[in-house]
């Protein structure tokens, strides 16, 4: 794992450094950037794991939240359906976007329901006491059925539809999560576009073909099997 994640930083590193050098003043008002500038001192691992982490912490928390979501619909196509109707009945035949995400609360639904069901963050630290999320959104005298994946509670009137706090997935206080509103439009515009199109292009998608694509240089992935 620590062989892997230096050699990927290092070629990020890298990749945005030569980047830096051509790159007009607003282009470089980045994290990164200021690190490298401010942050001489820091030895190469360290630079590393200031970078990892933020890109960790972002990108696997929404990855994750978003794979659960697929996984519940998956297992239900009831609920599948259904939001794959309030899809249709907003966008039409056009792709889910951001900005018609406000009009498709069973969407946000989902990502909220799976915020409760699947929290990414286990623990919620409040700087003084720490917070067990699942033991709260299992308690049966504050949740009905708190053990079933119910996207359509959050649909309830005492929600405001807007709030993204509606769990403490994203913490709260001061350091309250502060891409809680990049992570919701992120995942929820996903996985709406998945949706879309598991319905409509279900029989034309190489799952295996993609994956095999991505994960593996297209020389190798093309070349035909022996035998
Ligand atoms: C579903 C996805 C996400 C979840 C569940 C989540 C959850 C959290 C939680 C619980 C905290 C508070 C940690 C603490 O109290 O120390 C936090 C902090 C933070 N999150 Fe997120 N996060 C998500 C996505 C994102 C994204 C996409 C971004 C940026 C684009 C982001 C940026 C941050 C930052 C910068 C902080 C630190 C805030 C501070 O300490 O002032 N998060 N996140």
């Amino acid at each position: 794992m620590d062989i892997h994640r230096d050699a990927v930083m290092k070629a990020l590193i890298n990749e945005q450094w030569k980047r830096f050098v051509t790159a007009g003043e607003d282009e470089r008002q980045c994290f990164l950037y200021n690190l490298l500038e401010h942050g001489k001192h820091l030895k190469e691992k360290q630079l590393q794991m200031l970078l990892w982490e933020p890109i960790i912490e972002t990108s696997d928390t929404t990855l994750v939240t978003t794979e659960w979501a697929m996984y519940e619909l998956g297992k239900d196509r009831v609920r599948q359906e259904l939001l794959y109707n309030e899809i249709t009945r907003i966008c039409g035949s056009n792709k889910v976007t951001e900005d018609m995400l406000s009009q498709i609360p069973y969407l946000t639904a989902v990502f909220h329901e799976t915020l409760r069901y699947h929290n990414p963050v286990a623990m919620v630290p409040l700087r003084y006491i720490a917070i067990n999320p699942y033991g709260c959104y299992m308690d049966k005298k504050q949740r009905e059925n708190p053990d079933q994946w119910l996207p359509e509670r959050f649909l309830d009137p005492k929600f405001d539809p807007m709030d993204l706090h509606k769990t403490m997935a994203f913490g709260g206080g001061r350091r309250v999560c502060a891409g809680a509103l990049q992570a919701s439009l992120i995942a929820c515009t996903a996985l709406g576009r998945f949706v879309q199109l598991k319905q409509e292009e279900e029989e034309d998608v190489d799952t295996v073909g993609l994956t095999t694509l991505k994960l593996r240089p297209l020389h190798v992935a093309r070349k035909p099997r022996k035998g």
